[in-house]
C-alpha cells in the first residue's frame, strides 16, 4: 500500500498564499505527499501580481518528465498554465504517463487583475486538457468565459455548468465566491444531469488570497486518498471554509490576506 501522493502543475506565488505554495501547504496539511511542476514564476504579494515570468518550455517539460519517469501521482491538479504551449506539454505528459484523476483549476486572472492565462490559450485548454479531467473548478467569471453564458442567477449558473460538461468533462464545480450579495457562499457540483449545492456561511474578511488554489488542492488531496468526487469536493469545501473563517495575520499591510492552511476544526474527519 503506497502513501497517497498528489501533483500540482501551477505557477509560483512568492508571497506564499496562492499557486504552488498554497497547493503544497494544503497537501502537507492533509497528509498527502506533494509534488510540483512549476509553469511560471510570479512576483506577487497580497496586494498585486507585479510580474509574470513563464518558464522556458524546456524547463516545464523536464519537470514533467522527471516526475513521470519516477512517480505516479494518485491525483493531479493544474493551476496557472499561462500559455497554449505549456498546456500542450501538460496534456502530453498526462496522456504519456497515464496520470489519473486530473482536476483543472482554470486560473485566468488574479484578484488584482493580472493575466495568468493568455486569452489565446483558452481554446487549447478546452480542446486538449478539459477532456482529460475528471473535474474543473471555475469561479463565476471563468465559467462565463468558458461557457459563453452570462451567470445572473442559479438557472443560468446551472446552464453554464452543463454547457461546460458538454465540452467533455464529467464534473464542474462552479464556485460562488464572487457572489458578494449573498449571505451564503454556495458552490455547485454540476454533472450533465444533476447538481449538488454546497453552502457555507459567507464570511466578511480580507483573507481571501489563495481561496481557489487551496480549495482545488484540498479536493485533489481527497481524490488521492480514494474518495469519490462528491466526497472529495465536500471535504475540500470544509477545508476552505475553515481556512477562510480562522485567518492568520501575517502582516498588517496585507490587502487580501492569505487564508489559513492549517485551520480546520475536525481534523479526524478530514484525514
Ligand atoms: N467570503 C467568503 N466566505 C466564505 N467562503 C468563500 C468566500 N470567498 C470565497 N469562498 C469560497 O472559497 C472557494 C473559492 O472560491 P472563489 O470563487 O473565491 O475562487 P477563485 O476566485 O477561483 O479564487 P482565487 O481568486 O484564489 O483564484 C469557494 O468554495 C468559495 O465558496
Ligand atoms: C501563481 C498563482 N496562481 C493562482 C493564483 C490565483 O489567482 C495566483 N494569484 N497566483
Amino acid at each position: 500500500m503506497f502513501y497517497p501522493s498528489a501533483l500540482s502543475i501551477a505557477g509560483s506565488d512568492c508571497g506564499g498564499g496562492a499557486g504552488i505554495q498554497a497547493d503544497l501547504k494544503t497537501f502537507q496539511e492533509l497528509d498527502i505527499y506533494g509534488m510540483s511542476v512549476i509553469t511560471a514564476v510570479t512576483a506577487q504579494n497580497t496586494q498585486e501580481v507585479k510580474e509574470v515570468f513563464p518558464l522556458p518550455l524546456q524547463t516545464v517539460e523536464a519537470q514533467l518528465q522527471a516526475i513521470g519517469e519516477d512517480f505516479t501521482p494518485a491525483s493531479t491538479k493544474t493551476g496557472m498554465l499561462y500559455s497554449a504551449e505549456i498546456i500542450q506539454l501538460v496534456a502530453s505528459a498526462i496522456k504519456c504517463y497515464a496520470w489519473p484523476q486530473i482536476v483543472i483549476d482554470p486560473v485566468m486572472i488574479s484578484k488584482s487583475g493580472a493575466v495568468l492565462l493568455q486569452p489565446s490559450a483558452m481554446d487549447t485548454m478546452l480542446d486538449i486538457l478539459l477532456p482529460l479531467a475528471c473535474l474543473i473548478t471555475p469561479n463565476i467569471p471563468e465559467a462565463e468565459l468558458i461557457s459563453g453564458i452570462e451567470i445572473v442567477d442559479v438557472p443560468s449558473l446551472y446552464e453554464a455548468g452543463q454547457r461546460i460538461c458538454s465540452m467533455g468533462v464529467p464534473h464542474v464545480l462552479l464556485k460562488g465566491g464572487h457572489r458578494e450579495d449573498s449571505v451564503e457562499s454556495t458552490d455547485y457540483l454540476i454533472t450533465r444531469d444533476t447538481y449538488l449545492a454546497l453552502s457555507s456561511p459567507r464570511i466578511h474578511t480580507r483573507h481571501t488570497h489563495g481561496t481557489g488554489c487551496t480549495l482545488s488542492a484540498a479536493i485533489t488531496s481527497g481524490l488521492a486518498k480514494g474518495n469519490s468526487i462528491e466526497k472529495a469536493v465536500s471535504l475540500g469545501k470544509k477545508f476552505i471554509m475553515n481556512a477562510i473563517a480562522y485567518p492568520i495575520e501575517v502582516d498588517s499591510r496585507h490587502l487580501y490576506g492569505p487564508v489559513n492552511h492549517w485551520a480546520y476544526a475536525d481534523r479526524g474527519d478530514m484525514r
